[in-house]
Formats: structure tokens, C-alpha cells, sequence
């Protein structure tokens, strides 16, 4: 479980980008994040890692008090949560399998990481994770030589390979056309119930969020505006989520999917 209490965050410039956040968050909930451009999405959800430390207030992860972890404690605890990234984050030059593999070295000993060096249960459980996003026949292929689409599922399947209980994900559509964009989700969505791993997704698309995610959050300049299920949400949400902007920014979203698409 996730509880945000009363969590504030202020970035050193002074901009109040999370305020007053109260949130519980389920083991296996389809979460996704929605709002303006700079209404705090990704603060919150970065948050949940550690990758941004909170102002004031108490973050919970699974009993853990995350504010409170140092050092080695941070790494072990970030081994939990997988991140996903708009960007994929991947080395591009390397091999699907060796990317994938990547995921284990923190839990190597310091002399295979020298050399390298994984076990055969590490490969085993890399293909297995590649298997599980549907690119097992891509595990011996650079990643350069794969579509956007299918990069995305390489990141995924080596955040698969850490078992995690969390998978935030920070856009992870953005640069992908609407139709790898929906295979994309469909991924999200079997790991979601299949393997009960929390999704906590940042989303611009709001008509993908409403289709795949169980619970909407929406966040306008800093606060919730809106916290419930995805049934519940109706346009008179969405106008107050986007501050009335809400046609504007869905046009500007649907010109940015023509170009790429
Ligand atoms: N490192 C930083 N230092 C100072 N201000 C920041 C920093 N990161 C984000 N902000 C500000 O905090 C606010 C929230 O930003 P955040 O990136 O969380 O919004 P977002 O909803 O994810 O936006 P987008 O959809 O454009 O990614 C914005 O006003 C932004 O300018």
C-alpha cells in the first residue's frame, strides 16, 4: 500500500508543485495521473521512489517510511518499485537480452560485475520477463534494430525481471503512435492483474487512461481535484482536472499523435 499524508513538496526555486496530498493507493490498483502540463504528475509520482524527496508531511510505502531511508536502504528499497520512463532509457546499442540483464546487476557479487558475468538463472528469468511482454524472439536483437513499441516493452520487461511490487510509470506513451501505444497498455494491463504488481501511470492521453486504468487521480496546480474510479469521471471532472482548458489540451494531444502516428 502507498499513503500519502499530508505530503507537501516545494522545489528549492520555491515552486509548490504537490500540496497537501492525502492518497492510500492498494496492492494491484490500475492508477493513472491526469492533469494540465506542470500541474505536479510526475513530482507525485517520482516521489514514490525517492527520486524526489517530499517538503513536509508522511509517504508510505508498504510500512516503510520513505523519507526516512538512507544509502543502501534507498537501493534496496528502489529494487521494489520499477520505473518507467517516456524515453525508454534503454542502450540502444545493446542487445535486448544484455538490457534486460541489466536489471540483476545490482544484486551481483563485485566480481561479476567486473566481469559481466550473470548467472544461468539470471538469463533464465531475463527471457522469462521478455516471454512475458511478448519480445522473446527479439532477446538476441540491438535495440536500435526494434520500433518505439516494441523498445517500450524491452524497458518493461527488464523492470519485470526486478519482481517488482510497484511499476510507476512516468508517460510511457508519449513518443509512441496510437495503435503501439495501445499494445503498449495492454501490456501494462495483463501485468497489472496477472501479476497483481501495483500501476501507478503519469498520462496525458485521457481517453487511454479512461479505458485502462481502474482509479483516475487528477491533479490541478499542485492539489488532487479528483480521486475515484474511472466510472465515475465525467466531463464536468475533466473541465474542472484541466481547469477549463480541457478541449484545448486534448486537440493539442491528438495533433501531437498525427505527427507521430
Ligand atoms: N526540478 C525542478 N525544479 C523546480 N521546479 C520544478 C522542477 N521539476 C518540476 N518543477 C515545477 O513543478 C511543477 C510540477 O511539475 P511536474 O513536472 O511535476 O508537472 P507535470 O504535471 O508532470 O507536467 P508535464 O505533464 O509537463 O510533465 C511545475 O511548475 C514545474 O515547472
Amino acid at each position: 500500500m502507498i499513503a500519502f499524508i499530508e505530503v507537501n513538496k516545494t522545489y528549492p526555486n520555491g515552486t509548490a508543485a504537490l500540496q497537501n496530498i492525502n492518497l492510500t493507493i492498494e496492492q494491484g490498483e490500475f492508477v493513472a495521473v491526469i492533469g494540465l502540463s506542470g500541474a505536479g504528475k510526475s513530482t507525485l509520482i517520482r516521489c514514490i521512489n525517492r527520486m524526489h524527496d517530499i517538503t513536509s508531511g508522511k509517504l508510505i510505502v508498504d510500512d516503510v517510511d520513505v523519507s526516512k531511508l538512507k544509502g543502501a536502504h534507498i537501493r534496496k528499497f528502489r529494487r521494489r518499485i520499477g520505473m518507467i520512463f517516456q524515453s525508454f532509457n534503454l542502450v540502444t546499442r545493446a542487445t535486448v537480452l544484455s538490457n534486460v540483464l541489466v536489471s540483476f546487476v545490482p544484486e551481483l557479487p563485485m566480481w561479476r560485475k567486473w566481469t559481466g558475468m550473470f548467472t544461468k538463472q539470471h538469463k533464465i528469468q531475463a527471457l522469462e520477463a521478455l516471454d512475458k511482454v511478448g519480445i522473446l524472439d527479439k532477446a538476441f536483437m540491438r535495440v536500435d534494430q526494434l520500433s518505439g513499441g516494441q523498445q517500450q516493452r524491452v524497458a518493461l520487461a527488464r523492470t519485470l525481471a526486478q519482481n517488482p511490487d510497484i511499476i510507476l510509470a512516468d508517460e510511457p506513451i508519449a513518443s509512441l503512435d496510437p495503435v503501439t501505444s495501445r499494445i503498449v497498455m495492454d501490456d501494462f494491463k495483463r501485468i497489472n492483474k496477472e501479476l497483481n504488481i501495483s500501476v501507478i501511470m503519469n498520462i496525458h492521453h485521457v481517453e487511454i487512461a479512461l479505458e485502462y486504468a481502474d482509479r483516475i487521480i487528477g491533479i490541478r496546480k499542485g492539489e488532487v481535484v479528483f480521486d475515484g474510479a474511472t466510472s465515475k469521471v465525467t466531463q464536468a471532472i475533466l473541465q474542472d482536472i484541466y481547469g477549463g482548458k480541457w478541449e484545448a489540451e486534448q486537440a493539442a494531444i491528438e495533433e501531437q499523435a498525427s505527427y507521430v502516428g
